[in-house]
């Protein structure tokens, strides 16, 4: 959404944390206010940082008095693109990617409000493609554009080998993908209004290891 172009990616980032307190706060049935410093205490922020996060989209609470949980929840799903449904594309059906498609399925299945779903796999093994996963076909490959296209994929999600990752980021792109979130431990290149995210459980535990000397 072009209206929100200058806002940091760090911004962005904690948008997802407020969503969530506010998603856990509506299901538990807390429907009134939620001040600053209870929506920042539950989402690890300061106080001060989710007034001026929020602010940056306009106005939300009344100083003082909080913010009304259900109007900030569907107004930070709006912000986020939550409010309709995001179709996605995973290329790679091996271990991670099955799991992947498990999972979001078992969400999408769950929750009427998670708007982000798998619609599409893809993989290059003959032995894979043209073949049903939980229900959903295989694509070769090849395929990407045109599924792409057909299924109005808008984000893909990468879980092939490393030394293919790139490769299959460059056909995303030329497909006119413009969100990739990279599960493959390699350090992937997009061009200007492409957006990456990557995932990687190994760099956390090795992170983690460090303080285990201590
Ligand atoms: N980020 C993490 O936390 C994390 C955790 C586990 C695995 N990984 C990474 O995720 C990736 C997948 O791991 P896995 O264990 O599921 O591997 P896997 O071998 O089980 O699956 C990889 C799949 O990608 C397919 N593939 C290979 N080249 C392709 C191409 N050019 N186009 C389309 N499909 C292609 C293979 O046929 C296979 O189905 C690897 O890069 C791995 O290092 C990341």
């Amino acid at each position: 959404m072009m209206r929100w172009k200058k806002i940091s990616d760090a911004v962005v980032r904690r948008l997802p944390l407020y969503l969530r307190v506010l998603e856990e706060a509506h299901q538990s049935g807390e429907t009134k206010l939620m001040s600053s410093h209870e929506l920042g205490e539950r989402a690890g922020v300061s106080p001060a940082l989710v007034r001026k996060d929020l602010a940056w989209f306009g106005e939300f609470g009344k100083q003082g008095v909080g913010y009304e949980v259900g109007y900030l929840r569907e107004e930070l799903r709006k912000i986020l693109n939550l409010d309709r449904e995001i179709r996605i594309g995973l290329i790679g059906v091996g271990s991670l990617g099955h799991a992947l498609v498990r999972y979001n399925q078992q969400r999408y299945a769950e929750d009427s409000h998670f708007n982000l779903h798998i619609v599409a796999l893809f993989d290059n093994d003959p032995s894979k493609v043209h073949r049903q996963l939980d229900g959903m076909l295989i694509h070769p490959i090849d395929a990407l554009a045109e599924v792409t296209k057909q299924e109005r994929l808008q984000m893909a999600i990468v879980t092939v080998p490393a030394a293919a990752a790139q490769q299959v980021a460059d056909r995303c792109v030329e497909a006119g993908i413009r969100a990739i979130l990279n599960f493959a431990p390699a350090k992937l290149v997009v061009p200007a209004g492409v957006y990456l995210a990557n995932a990687d459980v190994s760099l956390e535990m090795q992170r983690l290891a460090y303080y285990l000397g201590e």
